[in-house]
């Protein structure tokens, strides 16, 4: 690989160029149910009026995902941020897997549908139980049942995290019955034993990210593996039982439970079985990957660990192989501007809060852990509060932004790029004050950063990864009216919107002479370019070209 090539009218801002992703805020149609629009936000106002403002897309085919009917996400945005281009992503790569039959063909899952049927034993899924798409498909465990079934597994378990972050907060009857049906069928027509064996809400019990909570994936463990919690005999009761005791309850934070046939569990993992993660996204499956396949492990105790052939959908971590069999490879993300910048001696450092510490590194740097150069690299993460972000919607905006100006202004970084989570994570509470307040807190720390860029003659490229807080309605999907609660509020919508994302490039001394490039609908994959131009570089050939030309 090169190192980059010197632009050839512009020799870069004097000061630091300082690429901000304020996470899930989008643009959107402007009511009630926009709370980017209902925050007081004058910096981000400001940006737009007097900065070089424009509008980039931050779903579908423009981050690599099948269709653009799917909404983005944090990994696939900051992939396609990080990389300049678009690279095609874990669902598009499993659909084709599983069309060309490349999955079925593939040694790991011989080798575990082989296990279980040679043993008489059980094939087991975990997974995000919705379509959502975003960490997983159901179609794609609907296609792996069928499949089994063809081969001859006779028994399988599913593991149901339940959803209501990436689809409708209180959908997961719908997906259940939907679900269950499915079984029934197969289980009629073909004489096998396919049952759904314990379950819970995503945010309660095993999708722990950045290992923020270990607890979480401890409960998810319990539940799952050992068969040990409130035990019920339907999924389907479950829900039902916790909504009544608990009304308002969001799926995402459903308590874990276990179903019973005859008085006892009906899957806990045993020695011999095989078990299938079949989320394909890394973040939220990386822990639970390392409980099934790390010895020694010191995160929390699992009690005796039962012995099994265990493969996540996808290899979540390359770097570190987590987890050590997968199904599908994953997409091979190179030439990061990370690593150009890198490659050429250009000083770089990357902040967040741990909630989102891994996106500005790991996905930014195409999947990679660790530093391509750590003579021209740092990061620094500060730890997130453990509290619901409904709770404190500000999270560590002000820590965040104190370092982002200090490190500006220590003249020791050419490139920054850092990411506040607010937008997003607050987002996905769907409670709409809180999610105010995290906006504003945001726009609080940009306009501290114009200033520190304006101070230093620098310059600051403000965007987004993909909506969220930006349509936070639920809307009728007929008439697109926004529904209502008894008190005639707005219902939350929890889930990524499908909105593009703003970005306002402000250059305060005016020494680029930057202006809009003009090309049509480009994606968040031109930030990178844009970076490069401003740091004055060319960007490579192949890069999705900058939002704005200089010199
Ligand atoms: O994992 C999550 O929290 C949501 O499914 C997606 O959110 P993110 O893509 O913004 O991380
Ligand atoms: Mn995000
Ligand atoms: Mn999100």
């Amino acid at each position: 690989m090169e190192s980059l090539k010197k632009h050839p009218r512009f020799a870069g801002v004097e000061g630091p160029v300082v690429l901000v992703v304020m996470d899930g805020i989008g643009i959107g149609r402007q009511d009630e149910g926009n709370l980017v629009h209902r925050a007081k936000t004058p910096n981000i106002d400001w940006l737009a009026e007097h900065a070089i403002a424009s509008q980039l897309k931050a779903h579908g085919t423009a981050v690599g995902l099948p269709t653009d009917g799917d909404m983005g996400n944090s990994e696939v945005g900051h992939n396609a941020i990080g990389a300049g281009r678009i690279f095609n992503q874990g669902a598009a790569r499993i659909n084709t897997a599983i069309e060309d039959g490349v999955l079925w063909d593939g040694e790991v899952w011989r080798e575990l549908t082989g296990n279980v049927k040679e043993r008489k034993s059980t094939l087991h899924f975990i997974g995000l139980f919705s379509d959502g798409n975003v960490h997983s498909h159901l179609d794609h465990l609907r296609a792996m049942l069928r499949r089994a079934k063809d081969e001859g597994v006779g028994t399988v378990r599913i593991h149901a995290l339940l959803d209501g972050r990436d689809v409708p907060p209180t959908s997961a009857l719908e997906y259940i019955d939907d679900f269950e049906g499915f079984l029934a069928d197969l289980n009629a027509e073909h004489g096998v034993d396919y049952a759904i064996a314990s379950g819970g809400g995503r945010m309660n019990i095993t999708m722990d990210r950045y290992e923020a909570d270990w607890d979480m994936v401890a409960r998810g463990w319990k539940i799952h593996v050992r068969g040990e919690g409130r035990a019920f005999s339907s999924a389907r009761e479950a829900v039902e039982t916790f909504r009544g005791e608990k009304p308002g309850i969001l799926d995402q934070d459903l308590p874990g439970f276990v179903i019973e046939r005859d008085g006892a569990p009906v899957g806990p993992v045993r020695d011999g079985d095989s078990v299938i993660l079949f989320n394909y996204r890394g973040d939220r499956a990386i822990e639970l990957s390392r409980a099934f396949d790390e010895d020694p492990f010191d995160k929390f105790d699992r009690g005796p660990r039962p012995d099994v052939k265990f493969a996540g959908m996808m290899q979540y971590d390359g770097d570190l192989e987590i987890p050590k069999k997968f199904l599908v490879p994953p997409p091979h993300i190179d030439r990061t501007i990370g690593e150009y910048l890198s490659k050429t001696g250009v000083k770089q450092l990357a902040l967040s809060e741990t909630q989102k510490f891994g996106h500005v590194t790991y996905f930014f740097n195409g999947n990679r852990s660790g530093k391509f150069n750590p003579d021209y690299e740092d990061y620094v993460e500060i730890p997130s509060d453990r509290c619901p972000f409904e709770d404190k919607p500000e999270m560590k905006a002000k820590e965040l932004t104190d370092k982002t100006v200090e490190a500006i202004e220590s003249g020791r970084y050419r490139f920054i790029r850092l990411n506040y989570p607010n937008g997003d994570m607050v987002g996905h509470t769907g409670v709409f004050e809180a999610v105010i307040r995290g906006i504003e807190a945001v726009d609080e720390g940009v306009g501290r950063i114009m200033e520190a860029v304006k101070k230093t003659n620098g310059a600051l490229i403000a965007s987004a990864d993909h909506g969220n807080s930006d349509d936070m309605a639920a809307r009728d999907k007929k008439t697109g009216e926004i529904l209502r609660d008894e008190h005639g509020r707005p219902r939350p919508k929890t889930a990524h919107s499908l909105n593009p994302v703003p970005v306002y490039v402000y250059d305060p001394s005016g020494q680029s002479n930057a202006r809009l490039s003009g090309h049509p609908d480009l994606g968040i994959s031109s930030l990178a370019a844009t970076s490069l131009v401003l740091m004055g570089y060319e960007p490579p050939e192949d890069y999705t070209p900058s939002v704005v030309e200089v010199g």
